[in-house]
């Protein structure tokens, strides 16, 4: 049945524009022209950043590391670039010269770490722009995942992915022991980077068929020597297990012990 407003065909009242309903409906499709047309050309401009920053990646490659002085001799994102300054993030620590040169690259990175010497950047920067390279979109699901042998660097981590991610728009969520896991199963399917603890990730690889790893884009290993200190060996290894082979793999520790080196064999290409 066709819908009707209850007023017949020849009846049906139409719209009068005056010369000033007119003049603001044009106003308004003026307006809507004008974004429409700024969208595109951000976008083109996002485009063209993300060529210029991606030609200046073998360039950065012939460089020491010792003439990156700051995080603007990096080629990075604007937006990477505006959420470090934010953060009155200026220089680069060691860990972070020694080792953003080669993981912004999309290599794989095994970094020797001690604590407080600031690889919480040295992750933080090469998975927000892995993503930004890879033009993740919200909906796109997980892109990448940071597993932390305890809830407290796994906050530390997701609060500074927050802070100097801000500008990405990424959806950042938190996976860790004694938080409650039904509301992190309803959630876990729209998130873009997770940051975890392995026991808690594994219970929701194991029992949440909303976790998808299928499109993982980068794995990092924080403190991978506390972990299997912790017991988190089997775990660490069901979880790489589970994720596609083609990804890149970031792997930090404080110590290079032979299980430490084991499993960089198994997480790293
Ligand atoms: N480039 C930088 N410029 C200034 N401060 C920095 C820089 N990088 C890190 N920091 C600061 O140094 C401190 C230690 O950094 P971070 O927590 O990343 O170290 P860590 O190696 O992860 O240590 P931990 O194992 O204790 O967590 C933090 O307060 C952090 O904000």
């Amino acid at each position: 049945m066709p819908h009707t407003n209850g007023k017949s065909g020849n009846n049906r009242r139409k719209r009068k524009f005056d010369g000033e309903n007119d003049s603001s409906f044009k106003k308004i499709l003026r307006e809507k022209r004008l974004m429409k047309k700024r969208k595109q050309e951000l976008k083109q401009k996002e485009e063209n950043m993300l060529d210029e920053v991606q030609d200046k990646y073998q360039e950065m490659l012939k460089k020491s590391s010792r003439t990156f002085h700051s995080f603007e001799d990096f080629p990075l994102s604007w937006k990477t670039l505006e959420g470090l300054k934010e953060n009155e993030y200026v220089k680069p620590t060691e860990i972070q010269r020694d080792t953003i040169a080669y993981s912004l690259t999309g290599s794989d990175v095994v970094g020797a770490a001690k604590t407080g010497s600031g690889k919480t950047l040295a992750l933080v920067i090469p998975v927000l722009e892995a993503l930004w390279r890879a033009k993740w979109s919200p909906e796109y699901g997980l892109g990448a995942l940071v597993i932390s042998p305890t809830r407290e660097l796994a906050l530390q981590t997701f609060s500074t992915i927050n802070a100097v991610g801000k500008h990405h728009g990424f959806s950042c969520g938190l996976v860790i022991g004694g938080s409650e896991v039904a509301f992190e199963r309803n959630r876990i399917s729209g998130v873009n980077i997770i940051v975890c603890t392995p026991g808690r990730l594994l219970q929701h690889m194991d029992e949440n068929e909303q976790m998808n790893c299928d499109c993982l884009q980068v794995l990092v290993l924080d403190e991978a020597d506390r972990m299997l200190d912790m017991g988190f060996s089997k775990q660490l290894n069901s979880i790489i297990c589970n994720l596609p082979a083609e990804r890149q793999t970031l792997l930090f520790s404080a110590t290079q012990t032979r299980n430490v080196k084991d499993l960089s064999r198994v997480c790293t290409n």
